[in-house]
């Protein structure tokens, strides 16, 4: 830690500033990761190059603040990112609905996440993206491709009483048209923890 930052650190009131959660999104490159955090960020739709260097952005969800992180999904980059997977709140995992060539692709992706033991336990939001193209898959046939449809939690209201599974849930949407990510954020939203 450079001594600016420590001193930043040392200097912050304590107990007065708001904990953000820290919110990781992931997914194969062009499935939508950029597109969204920019339009949960300032509501605008800007077409995107592809994620070189992880950024992260401050943003809200009902009353959470939230430190979210976005990667390049490019295959070589995804091996330089274990430090990030500390103290992680959530996950939202991004797929091309439109794009059926790659969900096996994507299923592994997802897998190795989802066996990561630094990411055990950590809630899992899967948004199936681009459902406005007319050929994505349904709901149904992404959960089959992904191997999700036994492992699915319910997109309720949580059961906190029952604790033992990681939450995982998909949700259909477009960012483009900015619809569908919304319920799955609030959805997410109920298990980070304060
Ligand atoms: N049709 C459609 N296109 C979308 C949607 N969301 C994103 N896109 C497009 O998908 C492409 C990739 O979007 P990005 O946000 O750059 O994807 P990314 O996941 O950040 O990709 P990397 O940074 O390479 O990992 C862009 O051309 C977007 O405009 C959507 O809901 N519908
Ligand atoms: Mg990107």
């Amino acid at each position: 830690m450079s001594l600016v930052d420590w001193s930043r650190q040392a200097l912050a009131p304590l107990g007065r500033r708001q904990k953000e959660a820290k919110i990781l999104f992931l997914g194969l490159d062009n499935a939508g990761k950029t597109t969204l955090l920019r339009i949960l960020k300032d509501e605008r739709l800007v077409q995107h190059q592809p994620t070189q260097f992880p950024t992260s952005e401050e943003l809200r969800v009902g009353k959470i603040k939230l430190r979210a992180f976005d990667f390049s999904g490019r295959q070589i980059a995804r091996r330089a990112r274990p430090d990030y997977y500390t103290k992680v709140d959530a996950v939202a995992y991004l797929v091309d609905a439109s794009n059926q060539e790659r969900f096996a692709e994507s299923k592994r992706e997802l897998d190795a996440l989802l066996s990561d033991e630094a990411l055990a336990n950590v809630p899992f939001l899967v948004l199936g993206n681009k459902i406005d193209i007319p050929h994505a898959a349904s709901e149904d046939e992404l959960q089959y491709h992904l191997g999700l449809t036994e492992f699915t939690t319910g997109k309720g209201k949580v059961n906190f009483a029952d604790q033992t599974v990681r939450p995982l849930e998909v949700f259909m949407c477009s960012v483009i048209r900015k619809m569908g990510y919304g319920e799955g954020l609030q959805w997410i939203s109920q298990y980070i923890k304060y």
